[in-house]
């Protein structure tokens, strides 16, 4: 049996392990399910790696299906060891309540409330904090063997450096939680990436423990996403991509998906963004016949801002975009030129009153006074967008930046910042 929704799933290369690929397909023909996907809390905002399972719940949910997102305020006390090769540092309760909380805000932005289907929010605080030890070992430990769970890649990988009995009891617990959803939510479907296949799979192992062995519950994983280079999916130069518009502007969000490269571009259309296989399979077009206009960078990084960020955040990076692309700063404001030039090399200076040669030298923009003369008679040189040919121009902070900062240019690209001490 074919389902509209795993096709598009499966062209989208949003499949890759499954336990009973018929069974779900049936399920989903016939009926609305309910379905979830945990996020454990260990910062206080998700990354870009978290939300490909998230958006494959929320195509479940335009087709008609009820997501659960569950926070994992008690794994995230544990910590999980899947795909990791070093036992986790514990983190306090305090901080994980903080974490909870940003987690909880970015999922209410991503999905839909309010709907028939609308989403539904539980933290597995709420059912594994109240059990206790002893009905913990008695109704759960007895259903899996410890044979079992050495047999899990996430534990058989730590054998050798050790892993504690805590990260080791990770994945009866998270067991838990799927026949905790499936009883009391009717929950038939886990989704993760692919490091959670061991965690999800133990869950189906405890439904039908307790449920009996024609139970239909159903586990998906997600492939990792990867670049076509071989470096590692996520980063920027500043390290992981936040959801948090406080660790990664919009503005640098913007940049890190239009950075996208002609090989990756289409793969991650299909993964990130909501746009059908019509007009993803246009943009294919144009990128095999006019890549050098990057459109379909453009459509993925408007997407990807505007389902994370807002349209008005959007429209405020593809502003600082072209300002920066023409070098016309005056549309800024400091605090965009701030977020624009957060990446390029940055200098702290005294606040005196100081000729444009003395100041770019001082800078190390210009290697030699000499050079530096040059620059500015040959107008490579402008100061907060405005070019500085006269090389008496002094810099005393009467340009609405200089007090804090300025930036400086050389030549067509080269940004440079200069801030000010107070
Ligand atoms: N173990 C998952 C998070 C999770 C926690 C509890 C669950 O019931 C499900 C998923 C992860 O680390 O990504």
């Amino acid at each position: 049996m074919s389902n509209e929704l795993l096709e598009d799933l499966k062209w989208r290369g949003l499949l890759y392990q499954q336990t009973d690929e018929e069974g779900l397909a049936e399920v989903l023909e016939k009926d609305k399910i309910s379905l979830y996907c945990g996020v454990d809390p260990t910062a206080d905002s998700m990354h870009i790696g978290h939300i490909v399972p998230l958006l494959t719940l929320r195509r479940f949910q335009m087709h008609g299906h009820r997501p659960i997102l569950l926070v994992g305020g008690a794994t995230g006390m544990i910590g999980d060891p899947s795909g990791r090769n070093e036992e986790r540092q514990l983190q306090t309760a305090e901080q994980i309540d903080r974490n909870v909380d940003g987690i909880k805000v970015q999922m209410q932005q991503i999905f839909d409330f309010q709907t028939e289907n609308g989403a539904q929010m539980v933290n597995n605080r709420d059912w594994i904090g109240a059990m206790s030890v002893i009905e913990f070992l008695r109704d759960f430990g007895k259903l899996i063997s410890v044979n079992y769970m050495l047999a899990k890649d996430s534990v058989a990988s730590r054998l050798e450096t050790g892993i504690s009995f805590t990260e080791f009891s990770y994945t009866l617990i998270q067991a838990i939680d799927f026949n905790h959803l499936y009883d009391n939510y009717n929950c038939r479907v886990q989704i993760g990436g692919s490091d959670q296949w061991g965690n999800i799979t133990s869950g189906l192992e405890v439904i039908r423990k307790t449920h009996g062995e024609e139970t239909k519950a159903f586990g998906i994983t997600i492939p990792l996403v990867t670049k076509a280079d071989g470096t590692k999916f996520g980063k920027s130069a500043g390290g992981s991509v936040w959801l948090d518009a406080k660790k990664t502007s919009p503005y640098e969000f913007y940049q890190f998906w239009i950075n996208t490269s002609d090989a990756d571009v289409i793969k991650y259309l299909k993964i990130f963004t909501f746009i059908s296989r019509e007009e993803v399979e246009a943009l294919e077009k144009t990128v095999e016949t006019e890549a050098h206009l990057r459109k379909a960078q453009k459509v993925l990084a408007e997407e990807m801002t505007k389902l994370i960020h807002g349209e008005s955040a959007l429209d405020d990076a593809q502003r600082i975009t072209k300002a920066l692309f023409s070098g016309d700063l005056k549309a800024l404001s400091a605090s965009e030129m701030k977020a624009a030039f957060k990446d390029v090399p940055s200098i702290e200076m005294e606040r005196t009153a100081k000729p444009i040669v003395d100041l770019i030298v001082e800078a190390g923009i210009s290697s030699s006074k000499r050079q530096a003369r040059e620059d500015v008679t040959n107008g490579a040189i402008s100061v907060n967008g405005e070019k500085v040919t006269d090389l008496d121009y002094i810099i005393d902070g009467k340009d609405r930046l200089e007090d804090t900062f300025a930036i400086i240019r050389r030549g067509k690209k080269k940004y440079h910042m200069v801030q000010f001490l107070a």
